[in-house]
């Protein structure tokens, strides 16, 4: 089911030294991937260069052709890719299988988009001139992606930059390693020619090293941490590459005194415990106005209360493990803060209760105040607190009270009051009654330390292309 190996210049390479994947389900080693550094790195960006002349040479229809073939493989080993990505990462299969659909999404979507790369003209001010503006690929490009979306993060780079005539070497997190591999090989059945995709495995800092120093890298794509982007955009400085930078979140979801309460309590329900609370767009903080608070509490303790927490391959489940026991772990140091600061638990843990390792019952505390490490620091699990608000502008300036700007969600039926918030909070993506806005249609990315530039829509393609404009003198 695992291949064990990296896949660079359409051949499947290993390493002297190999590293063990694990199933957060139960902590045993799944597999092993090759743990590969600067030499890997640097035969991956060979062959990408010499890809690339071949590959931007096709026209954007026959790049698409390759790419509807990989959308059709990807959509025909959906269960297979599924099964690989719970076991290594461990949501559940349901939605594992919804991940590979999103994920083939922008393989369809930029199959298309590649036809729609328009240029320009510009009338001169010189008679005896004519000014043309195209567009064309940066050409290599590296790509670096999370743990927890093991295919959608990889493709929402990947097929943007395929479509647009780049190539690309990409390393997936050492933690999801097979699911990028078996994109791969479907890639390589697909007939997308060696060279134009490169998997490359292991040591993250030394291949990320490697990628940031070398010239011929022209686009650095990461997403991840906010940390490790700083990191990366320092290096990416060396051979000023174009960067794009998908990082934290810290979601704020404001439910106002005119919000339908049924429909807010489901939202924060989708919002907040989608892959056991491990997205960057999750739910993180909840500002409810306070004469509904009691209501729309019990609402969600009442929905959260019922969520199947277990392993990902079980039938039924809707809450996997976290990733590992740390970030486990994380999330109960953010719980004792709450309960210590004189946050109540409605439902889920109580620190110092019998705790089951990687697995967090979904957990909503009340009576939370902004001085709480939840408030304030991306948690990545189930945890939903709870805080109240008296007008709307307190709530907009205590959601914007963050150096996170990546997804913020407004419950209200008064379209007015919907407008004006979402116009105010200071986050890239909004959902106004919608707790899951992420689409292949529609351009992803934050403000502040959420992020750079934008994946998704054909504001996704813009980041893999460069302008240039031909002066011609008659
Ligand atoms: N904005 C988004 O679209 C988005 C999506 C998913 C996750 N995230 C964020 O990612 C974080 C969780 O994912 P994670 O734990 O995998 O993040 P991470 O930053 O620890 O790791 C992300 C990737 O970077 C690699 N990496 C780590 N250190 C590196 C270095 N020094 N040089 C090169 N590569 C390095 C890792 O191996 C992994 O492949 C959260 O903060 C989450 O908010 C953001
Ligand atoms: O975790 C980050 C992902 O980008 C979330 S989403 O699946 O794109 O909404």
């Amino acid at each position: 089911m695992f291949k064990e190996a990296m896949y660079i210049n359409g051949e499947w390479v290993s390493a002297s030294e190999m590293i063990d994947v694990r199933n957060p389900a139960d902590g045993t080693v799944i597999g092993q991937i090759p743990f590969g550094g600067e030499k890997e790195a640097q035969q991956a960006v060979d062959a990408a260069w010499n890809a690339f002349p071949g590959w931007s040479a096709l026209t954007a229809d026959e790049r698409g052709k390759l790419m509807r073939r990989w959308y059709e493989l990807i959509e025909e080993h959906t269960d297979e890719l599924a099964k690989i990505m719970t076991t290594e990462q461990g949501k559940p299969l349901k939605e594992a299988a919804g991940e590979i659909a999103y994920a083939n999404s922008f393989i369809g979507w930029y199959a298309e988009e590649g036809k729609r790369v328009y240029g320009e003209t510009i009338p001169a001010s010189s008679p005896n001139k004519r000014i043309l503006v195209t567009k064309q690929p940066v050409g290599v490009t590296a790509a670096i992606t999370p743990w927890n979306f093991p295919a959608s993060m990889v493709t929402r780079k990947a097929a943007p930059a395929l479509a647009a005539g780049c190539t690309i070497v990409i390393k997936p997190s050492e933690e999801t390693p097979y699911t990028a591999l078996k994109l791969a090989e479907l890639a390589h059945e697909a007939g997308i020619p060696a060279g134009v995709i490169n998997i490359v495995t292991g040591d993250s800092s030394k291949i990320g090293a490697a990628w940031q120093a070398d010239s011929r890298v022209r686009k650095l794509s990461f997403t991840g941490s906010t940390a490790v982007g700083k990191k990366l955009m320092e290096g990416a400085a060396q051979t000023l590459k174009k960067l794009s930078l998908e990082l934290g979140g810290h979601a704020p979801l404001i439910v106002t005194a005119n919000a339908d309460l049924d429909k807010a309590a489901e939202g924060v329900i989708l919002s907040k415990f989608r892959n056991a609370g491990q997205t960057c767009v999750c739910t993180n903080r909840v500002y409810v106005h306070e004469s509904v608070a009691e209501t729309l509490s019990s609402k969600v303790a009442d929905l959260a209360g019922k969520l199947k927490v277990g392993s990902g391959l079980e039938q039924g489940t809707e809450i996997g493990p976290l990733i590992n026991e740390k970030a486990a772990q994380k999330v109960r140091r953010q719980i004792e803060d709450a309960v210590q600061k004189g946050g109540i638990v409605l439902t889920g843990e109580q620190p110092g209760q019998e705790q089951e390792g990687p697995y967090v019952r979904p957990t909503v505390i009340t009576n939370v105040h902004d001085d709480m490490l939840c408030m304030n620091e991306e948690t990545f699990g189930p945890l939903t607190p709870i805080t109240t608000f008296k007008t709307v502008e307190e709530a907009v300036e205590r959601a914007n009270d963050s150096s996170y700007g990546l997804a913020a969600y407004v419950f209200t039926e008064h379209l007015g009051e919907a407008v004006r918030i979402a116009e105010a909070l200071e986050y890239g993506i909004v959902g106004v009654n919608d707790p899951l806005p992420s689409t292949a249609q529609a351009p992803f990315g934050g403000f502040k330390e959420s992020g750079l530039g934008r994946e998704g829509g054909h504001f996704g393609i813009e980041e893999f292309l460069e302008i240039k404009y031909i002066s011609l003198g008659l």
